[in-house]
């Protein structure tokens, strides 16, 4: 009887339901062309972002609104402006970037501590692994400090925008995530 009510709920859930989706992370991470790669499947030419993109993606029976904000130092502080009501979060890093990943530590670990997202699940790209000089996986997430995160889902891959490599993995376990979280 118990099985068959979740069997029930686990069908039902996403029904018309729409998720709010963040992509945050440094200038020229690759947000942008994610976001795009995700919604059309082609690489799009792309501009740095001043201010955010916003694209709905049908995802099996879920509607997902996915927030892309520009990434420049002088428009991170707005970033808190689209928190509320976040239930995942695309946190997307320039493994090539070696320089800044303090900075991308930093402004990763800042975000999190917002009250308003408490409850998100945190993907976390580490993109243009096409590149050569790309830190793989995990060193990107031993120099991010993902491991000491408590009480939040997690999962950092390897990604390729350009090639397309990683993204729907990666969007597939954020999904699942926060299906069970909600069913909880
Ligand atoms: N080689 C390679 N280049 C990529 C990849 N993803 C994005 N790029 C390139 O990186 C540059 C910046 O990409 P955007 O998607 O505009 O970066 P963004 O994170 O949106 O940047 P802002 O809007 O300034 O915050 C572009 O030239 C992209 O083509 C990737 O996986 N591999
Ligand atoms: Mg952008």
């Amino acid at each position: 009887m118990g099985q068959s009510f979740s069997g029930i709920f686990n069908r039902l859930w996403g029904v018309n339901k729409e998720i709010r989706i963040l992509i945050l992370g440094l200038d020229g991470a690759g947000k942008t062309t994610i976001l795009y790669r995700l919604q059309l499947g082609t690489v799009v030419t792309t501009k740095p972002t001043i201010g955010f993109n916003v694209e709905t993606l049908k995802y099996n029976n879920l509607t997902l609104n996915i927030w892309d904000l520009g990434g420049q130092t002088s428009i991170r502080p707005y970033w808190r402006c689209y928190y509320n009501n976040t239930a995942g979060i695309i946190f997307v890093v320039d493994s090539t970037d070696r320089e800044r990943m303090d900075v991308a530590c930093q402004e990763l670990h800042t975000m999190l501590k917002e009250e308003e997202l408490q409850e998100s699940a945190l993907l976390v790209f580490a993109n243009k692994q096409d590149q050569p000089k790309a830190m793989t996986a995990a060193e990107v997430s031993k120099v991010l400090d993902l491991t000491e995160l408590k009480d939040r889902s997690w999962s950092i891959v390897a990604s390729s925008a350009i090639k397309g490599e990683g993204l729907t993995e990666g969007l597939d376990w954020l999904m699942d995530v926060i299906k069970d979280e909600q069913l909880q």
